[in-house]
C-alpha cells in the first residue's frame, strides 16, 4: 500500500515522526508531498497535493496534519472520492476504517502527542473496511456529490 502524507507548519515535527512510524511497515511506501520547513504554508494547498495522489490512483491512502487537524480535513472532503477523518484517539482512528472507509487520516500536530499518534497509525493501516450496512451509508455519502 502506498500512502501518500502531508502537512503545514503546524505539524512538521508529528509528519516527520509518522514516517518513522509507517517505516516499521515493509508493505508500505511513503510519498511526502510536504511541507518540507517550518515556515509558512496554506493547509488547502497541501490538502490538494495529498488528494490529487489519491484520486490519481498513485496512493491508495493519505495523512493530512496541520495544527489541529481540522481545516486539513475539512479541505480534503472538499474533493469527490475521498473520505478524511479527523481523529483524536485510536478509538476514532479504528472506527474511521472500519465504519467510514476512511481514505484519509487527518490529526492535529499541535493536539496529538507523538506516541497516541503512532498508535493511531498503527491502527488506522491495518484496519478494514466491514462493509455491510456501513456500505450502505459510505454510498450514501459519496452520492451527495453527485447532487
Ligand atoms: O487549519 C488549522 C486550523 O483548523 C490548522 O491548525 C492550521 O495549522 C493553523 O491554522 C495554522 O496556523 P498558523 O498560526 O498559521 O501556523
Amino acid at each position: 500500500m502506498k500512502i501518500v502524507i502531508g502537512c503545514d507548519q503546524g505539524a512538521l515535527e508529528l509528519k516527520n515522526y509518522i514516517k518513522e512510524v509507517l517505516a516499521e511497515f515493509t508493505d508500505i511506501t511513503v510519498e511526502d508531498v510536504g511541507t518540507y520547513t517550518a515556515d509558512s504554508v496554506d493547509y488547502p494547498d497541501i490538502a490538494e497535493k495529498i488528494c490529487a495522489k489519491i484520486t490519481s490512483g498513485e496512493a491508495e491512502r493519505g495523512i493530512a496534519l496541520c495544527g489541529t487537524g481540522i481545516g486539513i480535513s475539512i479541505a480534503c472532503n472538499k474533493v469527490d472520492g475521498i473520505r478524511a477523518a479527523l481523529c483524536h484517539n485510536v478509538f476514532t482512528a479504528r472506527m474511521s476504517r472500519q465504519h467510514n472507509d476512511a481514505n484519509v487520516l487527518a490529526m492535529g500536530g499541535r493536539d496529538i502527542g507523538f506516541g497516541p499518534a503512532a498508535e493511531m497509525v498503527r491502527v488506522w493501516v491495518a484496519e478494514e473496511f466491514l462493509g455491510g450496512r456501513h456500505k450502505r451509508r459510505v454510498d450514501k455519502i459519496m452520492a451527495i456529490a453527485d447532487k
